[in-house]
């Protein structure tokens, strides 16, 4: 079973996460994750934290001349701004009772955890549950995403809308994506389109003068998946449910949706369903993909594609009406350093999660100890789609 967990506050030293169940012989290393956490750091409207850090794993087990040995892999991102808040995040001695939080702020995790945990000062809340905890399931998805270019297989994101400035999403197939992906990755709003990402950019401007903040929404995908993974039999097997619970952990994604999931809820039954064709070259075929590639919580073979809704950053500059929990006088909401929109560093976080639950899913079918056994394992399998059911889509 593949399993991880992470660990670190955001002022804290570091962060540090342990992914356990990976098989043997993965060839990885610290540039290649590197590469994701840098781009998890990029997009217009991020706040001046990212000035600071410059993101960069260590690998401190798990891996030995540059293959993973079947062991817990364990990495650690440090902190570059820990610097700035060694003396208020330590336990006793001058600074320490600085930058304490009495006021929460709506749409943070502030007074829920504070009233959970019992914590007076809410600094203790949001130091967990601030969203750079997010560096590291990037450089836990980079693992997996390393696991599952073995097979063949791409995971993509694109942002697709920021506040109400939308702009199409770009058809993406397995060919045209590394191409595709670096002029996302160079869009400074993750957005293909850059008439529109022309637009968000300017919206973000507009709402930082107003001191307000922006969500939006972003698309993942992942590209020549087999049909099978995930389960209708159980339910916490199903692929669409691993994925969205998943997706919605990133802290402020308030929806997820699968394929045309919520235009398809107001649609007659066959403007929605994707009919099912049979060449003799080529096999079984899809000529829409409205399903997002799942049904019945399995792959059906068709690119799996998600989009997922980003709230608007809560901490606001021109803060709400909150309550001072010492006085509990109507006060305005505290005001932290803070991002203005995060979405394009969302849609980075998506392609990790999405990259973990696959190679999670995928392992549950084809694992094995060594990467040998699981590539084996794959091939067989995909040799008995084409036999059997004339499947041919899937390339290995
Ligand atoms: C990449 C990223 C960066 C974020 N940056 C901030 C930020 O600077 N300030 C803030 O108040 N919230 C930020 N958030 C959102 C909060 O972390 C989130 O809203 C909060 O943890 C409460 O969780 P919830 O929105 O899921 O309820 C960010 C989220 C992500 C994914
Ligand atoms: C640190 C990151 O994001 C942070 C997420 C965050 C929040 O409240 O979620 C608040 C901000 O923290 P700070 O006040 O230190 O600037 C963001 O910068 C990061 O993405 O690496």
């Amino acid at each position: 079973m593949l399993r991880f967990l992470t660990a670190g506050e955001s002022h804290g030293p570091a962060l540090g996460g342990i992914i356990d169940g990976l098989p043997a012989g993965l060839e990885i290393n610290e540039d290649y994750i590197n590469r994701q956490l840098s781009r998890r750091q990029k997009g217009h409207g991020r706040g001046k934290r990212m000035a600071i850090e410059t993101d960069t794993v260590k690998i401190l087990s798990g891996v030995r001349h540059g293959k993973t040995l079947g062991s817990p892999v364990f990495l650690i991102v440090e902190n570059r701004d820990y610097s700035n808040w060694q003396q208020i995040m330590s336990a006793s001695g001058p600074g320490t009772g600085e930058r304490q939080v009495f006021r929460p702020r709506p749409g943070h995790a502030d007074l829920a955890g504070g009233m959970k945990y019992g914590h007076e000062d809410l600094r203790n809340v949001l130091e967990r549950a601030s969203a750079r905890e997010t560096a590291m399931r990037v450089a836990v998805g980079a693992v997996c995403r390393r696991l599952l270019e073995e097979l063949n297989i791409m995971i993509y994101s694109q942002v697709v809308a920021i506040g109400q400035v939308r702009a199409e999403s770009m058809p993406v197939d397995h060919e045209s994506l590394p191409q595709l992906m670096e002029k996302i990755d160079a869009s400074p709003v993750h957005c293909y389109d850059e008439e529109a990402a022309a637009a968000m950019m300017a919206e973000i401007d507009t709402a930082r003068v107003r001191g307000e903040s922006l969500g939006g929404c972003f698309e993942i995908g992942a590209l020549n998946i087999p049909p099978g993974l995930g389960s209708y039999t159980q339910w916490d097997r199903r692929l669409d449910s691993r994925l969205a619970g998943g997706l919605m952990s990133i802290p402020a994604v308030k929806a997820v949706e699968v394929g045309d999931g919520v235009a398809a809820a107001g649609r007659f039954g066959s403007q929605v369903h994707d009919q099912i064709y049979y060449e003799a070259e080529g096999g079984i075929r899809r000529s829409t993909n409205r399903a997002g590639g799942i049904e019945g919580g399995v792959s059906n073979g068709e690119t799996v594609w998600v989009r997922c809704y980003m709230k608007p950053i809560p901490t606001l500059y021109n803060p709400l009406t909150s309550v001072n929990i010492r006085t509990w006088q109507e006060e305005q909401a505290q005001v932290e350093r803070s991002d203005i929109c995060a979405v394009p560093a969302a849609a980075v976080i998506g392609e990790a999660v999405a990259a973990w639950v696959i190679a999670g899913v995928l392992l549950e079918k084809f694992g094995g100890d060594t990467m040998q056994e699981i590539k084996t394992s794959y091939k067989r399998y995909l040799e008995y789609l084409r036999r059997v059911w004339k499947w041919e889509r899937t390339s290995f």
